[in-house]
């Protein structure tokens, strides 16, 4: 699997969606199909926080092949190794998500991406060890995670002037908000309530994205 024929690449501003941190596959495959029908998704990111094993590897069943069907890379957060061994286009991972070097081993081709919150120097060290993208943020306030790091606009500019691999920019990013990221050079905008929250369900959240990240 090459990472940039699965939407790390860095053409253009795309959407990467994350799912809501508590679902149901059985219900949510249907309003994740409509999401991913209804507009340009790079990657979906499974982020079930606080679910066993057993529960993860459920959903990865159901709503992975509703996302490689439509050549969307499926990403699994937290847990290389579960990644890995469930066959995911690539996993996600945190600081204190484990060890990085071991996951890229693990993963070879497949995408590793790493949250940076809003430093420098974690991202070139994530850049080192060969992650496919840098993760920043969070950028606005946000209800879906406790903000810890608050990243600006100065930083997508110097990462996208100074370096090759692909930045993502999370944390309550909407429609209306992202402009400035976009200018500044993120390569994706990561979000889980402009889509899942949308007033008008998520086909349209992905839709309002799509339409405010085409750089101007
Ligand atoms: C694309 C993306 N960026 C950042 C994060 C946050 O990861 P982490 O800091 O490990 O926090 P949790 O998501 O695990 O709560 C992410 N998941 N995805
Ligand atoms: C997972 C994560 N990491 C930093 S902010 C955040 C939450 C993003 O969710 P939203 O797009 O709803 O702000
Ligand atoms: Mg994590």
């Amino acid at each position: 699997m090459n990472a940039a024929s699965q939407g790390v690449s860095s053409e253009g501003c795309r959407l990467y969606l994350i799912t809501p941190p508590r679902l149901d596959p059985a219900t949510f495959r249907d309003r994740l199909a409509e999401a991913l029908d209804a507009g340009d998704v790079a990657c979906l990111q499974l982020r079930l926080k606080d679910a066993a094993q057993d529960e993860i590897k459920r959903a990865v069943e159901v709503l992975m092949p509703i996302a490689q069907a439509r050549d969307v890379a499926f990403i699994l957060n937290d847990d290389a190794k579960l990644a890995h061994a469930l066959g995911c286009d690539g996993a996600h991972l945190g600081q204190t998500d484990g060890d990085h070097e071991g996951a890229r081993k693990l993963l070879k081709d497949r995408i590793l991406g790493i949250t940076c919150h809003a430093s420098r120097h974690l991202a070139m060290e994530a850049g080192e060890l060969g992650a496919d993208y840098v993760a920043f943020g969070a950028f606005f306030p946000t209800d879906t995670k406790e903000t810890v790091h608050t990243a600006g606009t100065d930083l997508l500019e110097w990462w996208s002037e100074m370096m090759e691999i692909p930045c993502v920019a999370i944390g309550g990013i909407t429609a209306a908000n992202c402009a400035p990221l976009v200018r500044a050079g993120a390569d994706f905008l990561a979000v889980v309530g402009a889509v899942w929250n949308h007033p008008e369900g998520p086909a349209a959240g992905v839709r309002a994205m799509n339409a405010a990240t085409v750089r101007m």
